[in-house]
C-alpha cells in the first residue's frame, strides 16, 4: 500500500438508488485492499460531524447539501470534495450544459466536433413563433431545459412537425434530431481515464417517412434499454452494434480532456453522435455527472485507481507543503527580517498551487506557516 500505510476515508452521499447500483461489495473491496475505506455519510447528522473523511464523494443536490459541503469544507480545508457543486451545476441545464462544448478548441485534421443546432422555448407564444424557427427544421427533439436527474427531466419527444408542437410543456431545448445510425457513443470519464462504449439510440428518420409520421413521439431514457435487451439477439442485431466503428480513441480522450478542465469536473459522461450526412462529424448531445459507472467493465479498478489518486495525490501535496516550509523558513532566518518571512508564504503558494479537490479550485487556508 503507497501512501506509508496511512488508510484513507472516502465518505460517500448518494441517492439509494445510486449506492445500490454503485456501492457494490466489488469496489468496497478492490478499495479496501489499496488503503481506501468508503463509508457512508448519515445524511440524519451535519457532515461536518462526520469523518473526518480524507475525501467526500456526492451526487445529491439542493441548498441544504450545499452548505453542509460548505461547512465540511471549513472545518476541513484539507479533504478532497468530488466535485464541487458549482461545476456540477452547469449540467442541470441542457443548454448551459453544452455552451462549453462551443468553447473547445482541439486541433484535429480528420474529424470535427459541435453541438446540434438548438433553441431554448420559454413559452407557448415562441413555440409557435415562426421566427424562433429559423433556425431549425423537422425532425426536432423536445427536451426538458432541466436536467436535474428527475424521471421529468428525461422525458423526450422526437416531433415530427408543428402539430407535435401542441403537446410540448416549456420550458424546452428544441434540438435538431441528427441522424445517426441509431448507435450512440458513451464517453466515461473518471479523472483521466477516458472509456468509450456503444449503446443503443432512437433509429434514423429518412425524408420519406417523415411525411408519413404524425404529430410526436415520447420516450425516455432510451439508451438504457440496450442493457436491459442484451439477451434478445434479434433485437441488437438490428441496431447494428457490433458493426457500428467507434470514433477514434484518441479524438474522444481530447474532447474528455478539454471538457473536465473547462467544466473543473472529474466525474462525467458524455453523449456523443456521429452525423451521417459526414461520417467523420461529431455531435455532443448530453453531460451527465456521475452517471451508471458500474456499467463499465472493470469499474473497480477505475474507481480504486482514482480514488488513489485523489487522496494520494493530496497527501504528497501536504509532504511537499511541509517540505517548503522548512525549506523557506530556514531562509527566512538567514535573512532574519519580517519583511523576508512574508514574501516566503507568496514562494509557497506558488509551489502548491490549486491544492484542492477538482482542479483549479483553490483551497483557502492549506498553508500554515
Ligand atoms: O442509473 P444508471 O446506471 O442508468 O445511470 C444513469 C446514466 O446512465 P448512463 O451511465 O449514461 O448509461 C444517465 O445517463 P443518460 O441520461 O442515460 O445519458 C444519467 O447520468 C443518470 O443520472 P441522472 O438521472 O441524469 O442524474 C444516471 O442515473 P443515476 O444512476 O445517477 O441515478
Ligand atoms: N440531437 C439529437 N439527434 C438524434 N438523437 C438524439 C439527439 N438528442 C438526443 N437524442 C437521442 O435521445 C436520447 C436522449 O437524449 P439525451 O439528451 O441524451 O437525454 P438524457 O439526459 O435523458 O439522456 C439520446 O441518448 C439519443 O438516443
Ligand atoms: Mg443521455
Ligand atoms: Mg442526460
Amino acid at each position: 500500500m503507497a501512501g506509508g500505510g496511512r488508510r484513507f476515508e472516502i465518505g460517500y452521499a448518494l441517492l439509494p438508488k445510486k449506492e445500490n447500483s454503485f456501492i457494490r461489495e466489488s469496489l468496497v473491496k478492490q478499495a479496501r485492499s489499496r488503503g481506501i475505506d468508503l463509508v457512508k455519510i448519515d445524511m440524519g447528522r451535519p457532515l461536518a460531524d462526520q469523518g473526518p473523511f480524507d475525501c467526500v464523494l456526492h451526487k445529491l443536490y439542493g441548498e441544504d447539501w450545499r452548505s453542509q459541503l460548505e461547512d465540511f469544507r471549513s472545518q476541513n480545508p484539507n479533504a478532497v470534495i468530488i466535485d464541487s457543486p458549482a461545476a456540477i451545476e452547469r449540467l442541470h441545464n441542457r443548454i448551459s450544459m453544452l455552451q462549453v462544448v462551443s468553447e473547445l478548441k482541439i486541433e484535429n485534421q480528420s474529424e470535427t466536433f459541435g453541438i446540434p443546432k438548438q433553441i431554448v422555448i420559454y413559452d407557448r407564444e415562441t413555440l409557435f413563433d415562426d421566427q424562433a424557427w429559423e433556425l431549425l427544421k423537422f425532425p426536432v427533439i423536445a427536451k426538458p431545459l432541466v436536467a436535474d436527474g428527475s424521471a421529468k427531466s428525461h422525458k423526450m419527444a422526437l416531433v415530427f412537425n408543428h402539430e407535435g408542437l401542441n403537446k410540448l410543456k416549456p420550458p424546452i431545448v428544441l434540438q435538431e434530431f441528427v441522424n445517426h445510425g441509431g448507435v450512440i457513443f458513451k464517453v466515461y470519464v473518471v479523472g483521466e481515464y477516458v472509456k468509450c462504449v456503444k449503446r443503443k439510440s432512437l433509429p434514423d428518420v429518412s425524408e420519406e417517412k417523415l411525411n408519413s409520421l404524425q404529430g410526436s413521439l415520447s420516450f425516455s431514457q432510451v439508451s438504457n434499454l440496450a442493457t436491459h435487451q442484451k439477451s434478445d439477439d434479434k433485437y441488437y442485431k438490428m441496431m447494428h452494434l457490433e458493426d457500428t466503428e467507434l470514433p477514434p480513441q484518441s479524438f474522444m480522450t481530447d474532447i474528455a480532456k478539454g471538457l473536465r478542465r473547462a467544466m473543473n469536473l472529474n466525474l462525467f459522461n458524455f453523449d456523443v453522435i456521429r452525423d451521417t450526412r459526414f461520417g467523420n462529424r461529431y455531435l455532443i448531445i448530453d453531460i451527465n455527472y456521475f452517471p451508471g459507472y458500474a456499467k463499465m467493465p472493470g469499474y473497480e479498478t477505475v474507481l480504486t485507481d482514482f480514488f488513489c489518486d485523489m487522496v494520494y495525490r493530496k497527501e504528497r501535496q501536504v509532504v511537499v507543503e511541509k517540505d517548503s516550509v522548512e525549506e523557506y523558513s530556514q531562509e527566512a532566518v538567514v535573512g532574519t527580517d519580517g519583511r523576508l518571512v512574508l514574501s516566503c508564504e507568496k514562494e509557497i503558494r506558488k509551489i502548491v498551487p490549486n491544492s484542492c479537490c477538482s482542479d483549479g479550485e483553490e483551497m483557502e487556508n492549506s498553508i500554515q506557516v
